[in-house]
């Protein structure tokens, strides 16, 4: 399926899910962010966000690229400083996330390894904990299972379009706007799509 790319996303895509209704939020500049993840086998690690922006959500590791650095290092950087581990991150897509009176957006580039190096710990910041990506047997997952599937009730609304892409390994380019309902952030409009030559 093919349609007109949201404002800010470029490149040869092939649209994947779009949803929400309303203009695109305007912004005049981007600032850049990274948000890793490490699998293994059929678990994801994800930190539960202690303090800051996304607090009390999971989220993969992350936070901004500090000048001087590539996306790359800042993620090396943001996953050591906030779980503790080394890992051989590849990138696995592009975020572009807006919220709603900003007027800059967030461009979030996230990275994925399936192997690291180390033992997650909790830090100031985020706490680690795996989760499953596989159905389990049964078919249904109960509270005893030892590894739960992922809560994506208590992660960014956006996740659940483009995390199983992550996990398929699948490249996938993103734009998601961000609105206040009270006090929680709420997703507008959403536009996901996977890269051309991924098909
Ligand atoms: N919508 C959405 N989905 C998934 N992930 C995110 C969003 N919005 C986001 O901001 N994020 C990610 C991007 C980053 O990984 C974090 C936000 O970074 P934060 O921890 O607030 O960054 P800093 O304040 O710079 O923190 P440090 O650099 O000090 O770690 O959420």
């Amino acid at each position: 399926m093919t349609s007109a790319l949201p404002p800010g996303l470029e490149g040869n895509l092939v649209e994947y899910v779009r949803g929400g209704e309303g203009d695109w939020l305007p912004f005049d500049q981007k600032r850049f962010y990274t948000n890793a993840f490490v699998i293994q086998g059929d678990k994801i690690l994800l930190g539960w966000k202690k303090r800051g922006f996304g607090v009390n959500k999971y989220n993969g590791f992350g936070g901004k690229v500090e000048l001087g650095e590539t996306p790359a290092e800042a993620a090396m950087r943001e996953l050591k400083e906030e779980a503790g581990i080394v890992a051989p991150l590849e990138h696995a897509g592009s975020l572009l996330f807006m919220t709603k009176g900003a007027g800059w957006a967030f461009q979030i580039e996230i990275f994925s390894a399936r192997s690291y190096s180390g033992i997650p710990i909790e830090t100031d910041e985020m706490r680690p904990e795996w989760f499953s990506f596989a159905p389990p047997a049964s078919g249904v997952f109960d509270t005893n299972e030892s590894v739960m599937p992922i809560p994506y009730e208590k992660m960014w609304d956006d996740d659940v379009y483009w995390l199983p892409l992550l996990v398929q390994g699948r490249k996938f380019v993103g734009r998601a706007d961000f609105v206040m309902e009270g006090d929680e952030f709420k997703m507008a409009r959403h536009w996901f799509g996977t890269i051309k030559s991924d098909h």
